[in-house]
């Protein structure tokens, strides 16, 4: 899969495509259904599957403080969308100057001008343009003028319930880890590297790799039972996701201790499966006090994991 980063890399050989815009937050089940018709499309047209994502996305740019938390960074679903059978990912750079330009231009000057697009598949309720003036109708108008079909997604539906981005962020949120594998089509994961921290959770015998959280910003907060990754071997673990109140920490951070394992992480990709919420992070009057908790949490993740 081609990755063009930025408006300023479509290049005129990038002129033609099967064209579908959208967040695809998490790439879920109903997002696959969409990419699996922009595919089979694609295919009988000759032309190359192509995603438009805004990053960031809109809401993190205009509403910073309330944006939703990532179920997947970029970087998860570049490799998901890759994996699915999509040829280009064009991943727009959002900032308002881009978000001021006229929904005609978008259409015009973007989506026909510099990709060609001939075939798009957008949700019916998909508003873009300065002030979201631009709506299904206005690409369906626009679409006969400049010759191309314009398609739109129905809500892909489980358990009669919409699969949304929203509705896992929920089922995330109370820790039902079960319904947001149903609904992602793949267990949640969270990934990324061990970095150094204070070097306290060896002192009281839980020593914790830690990786920093994308964005300070995640859909799952508290302490869990997890399954890790770990260089193909997978163990057992309990971890904690929160901003620790106890050690005055600042910065949300995963930190993860393994359960029989002895050796060093740093610097190495780790992916971290939780499997039941054991409780809320809390502020602690002692250390001393957080490291029984913490042996508590411990026997609890190691009787959750054999459920
Ligand atoms: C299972 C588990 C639960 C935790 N719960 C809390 C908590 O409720 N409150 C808190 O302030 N820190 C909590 N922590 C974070 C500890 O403060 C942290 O692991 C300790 O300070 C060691 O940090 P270090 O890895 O940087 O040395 C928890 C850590 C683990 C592994
Ligand atoms: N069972 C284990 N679980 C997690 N990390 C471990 C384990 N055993 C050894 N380590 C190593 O110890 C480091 C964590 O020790 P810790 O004292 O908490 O230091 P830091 O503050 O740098 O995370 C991990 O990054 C990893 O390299």
């Amino acid at each position: 899969m081609e990755l063009i980063r930025g408006l300023h890399n479509i290049r005129p050989h990038h002129q033609g495509c099967v064209l579908t815009i959208g967040k695809f937050d998490g790439v879920h089940r109903g997002h696959q259904a969409v990419l699996s018709n922009v595919i089979r499309k694609a295919r009988e047209m000759a032309l190359p599957a192509t995603v438009m994502v805004f990053e960031p996305q809109p809401e993190e740019v205009f509403n910073p403080e309330h944006a939703p938390a990532r179920i997947s960074v970029l970087r998860d679903k570049y490799e998901m969308l890759r994996a699915l059978g999509v040829d280009r990912l064009l991943c727009v750079r959002f900032n308002r100057q881009f978000a001021s330009q006229s929904a005609q231009s978008f259409v015009h000057d973007l989506l026909v001008e510099r990709l060609g697009v001939k075939f798009l598949v957008v949700g019916d309720d998909f508003r873009f343009g300065k002030g979201r003036q631009g709506d299904f109708n206005m690409l369906l108008e626009a679409g006969k003028r400049d010759g191309f079909a314009v398609a739109s997604t129905r809500s892909f539906r489980m358990h009669n319930c919409r699969i949304s981005s929203t509705a896992i962020r929920e089922a995330l949120d109370v820790g039902d880890f079960a319904l947001a594998e149903e609904m992602l089509g793949r267990p949640f994961a969270v990934r990324g590297k061990v970095v150094h921290g204070d070097k306290k959770g060896r002192t009281i015998g839980f020593p914790t790799a830690n990786v920093f959280m994308n964005r300070c910003n995640t859909p799952v907060h508290g302490v869990f039972a997890v399954r890790v990754g770990v260089n193909k071997q997978m163990y057992q673990g309990v971890a904690n996701v929160g901003s620790r109140p106890t050690v005055s920490g600042s910065r949300t951070l995963l930190e993860v201790h393994l359960f029989d394992f002895n050796g060093s992480l740093y610097g190495q990709p780790i992916v971290v499966y939780p499997v039941a919420k054991l409780r809320d992070e809390k502020k602690f009057a002692s250390f001393e006090a957080l490291k029984e908790q913490i042996q508590l949490d411990a026997d609890a993740a190691r009787i959750a994991l054999t459920i």
